[in-house]
């Protein structure tokens, strides 16, 4: 599941030139340094979690070898026969493995291949073998890209001052999902949305692009700003069940993507969350009389059945969840 499959805001007229974000860049060596300089970056993270809900990691330890492979399989696999992208077409979102190319609400101009990556013994066989690279370097990038989402996720829970053997143990057995985006050049002059503003479901997603054309929305003035991405940098933004996790402290960035006037786009986001039945709820050190609980618990087999029975409204995931307290 790349996202959810709704759209947040309003859709807005996408507007010619953007300013970027001004972006947090975090050296992620240096949560492995000393402990003074682990406790500075876990202050950076939680700070631009906290202000705007995204940042980006550099110095992460994953191979440049090994990120563009991963965009190699990403655009082989879309350039592949139709025939073999077709095995994986279903109208099944559960599935662990599927093909989208129809164009809904949500995907305006985008093929998604969404898998599952963990444990990644028990999915790879599932995964496209056109091209027949595909499994070798998409899952290379999959465990890597994991422990750099685990380490930042181990970052976060500590600067809200969680217990984190529960959550680590949780986590080592969550889920993780690949989603595999495509988006064709740009055909119109201007900017065309390829994919819809939404924000995803887990804590947090990892995003590895082609080219440029991810899009966010700045909290606090609610504008569009385009992320401008160093190719050896991971984009990383804060999720729904994060925003449940962290009672509000943290907000899920609502984001899009538009297409690019001179080439195609690929795109890999990785996705994390706790195990399917797992029930995310706001941490009880972070609920009390001052600070009641704004949502409702849910597991990701919640979301899966919020996105099927969530036929006729515009409801997003986490509005579902808060609770209201008026
Ligand atoms: O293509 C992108 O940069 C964004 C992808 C995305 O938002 C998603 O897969 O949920
Ligand atoms: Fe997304």
């Amino acid at each position: 599941m790349s996202a959810t499959m709704y759209n947040l805001v309003p859709p807005l007229v996408p507007v010619e030139r953007l300013e970027p974000m001004q972006m947090p860049v975090i050296d992620f060596s240096k949560l492995h340094q000393t402990s003074k300089s682990r406790s500075l970056v876990i202050r950076e993270i939680a700070t631009a979690c906290r202000d705007i809900g995204c940042f980006q990691v550099i110095n992460h330890g994953i191979r440049k070898s090994v990120m563009k492979g991963a965009l190699q399989a990403a655009s082989e696999f879309f350039e592949s026969s139709p025939k073999s992208k077709a095995k994986f077409i279903s109208p099944d979102i559960t599935k662990p493995v599927r093909y989208d190319c129809s164009n809904d609400g949500l995907s305006k101009s985008r093929s998604l291949l969404k898998h599952y990556a963990h444990p990644l013994d028990e999915w790879i066989h599932f995964w496209p073998q056109e091209p027949p690279s595909y499994r070798e370097k998409m899952g290379k990038y999959a465990v890597e890209i994991r422990r750099v989402a685990l380490d930042i996720l181990d970052a976060i829970f500590q600067s809200l001052g969680l217990h984190q053997a529960y959550i680590r143990e949780k986590l080592e057995q969550g889920m993780q999902f690949l989603a595999v985006n495509s988006y064709p050049q740009s055909t119109k002059p201007g900017v065309t949305v390829g994919l819809a503003p939404h924000s995803d479901y887990g804590f947090i997603t990892l995003i590895l692009p082609s080219c440029p054309g991810l899009e966010v929305m700045e909290h606090h003035t609610k504008s569009w700003k385009t992320v401008l991405q160093p190719s050896d940098a991971i984009h990383v933004h804060v999720g729904d069940h994060l925003e449940v996790l962290s009672n509000g402290i943290f907000r899920t960035l609502v984001h899009r993507a538009v297409l690019h006037s001179e080439k195609n786009r690929v795109s890999v986001a990785s996705i994390h969350g706790f195990p399917m039945d797992e029930k995310v709820k706001s941490a009880g050190e972070l609920v009390d009389e001052e600070h009641p609980k704004l949502y409702r618990e849910s597991s990701f087999k919640d979301f899966l059945d919020f996105l099927l029975s969530r036929r006729n409204n515009n409801e997003s995931y986490i509005e579902s969840l808060r609770i209201s307290t008026i």
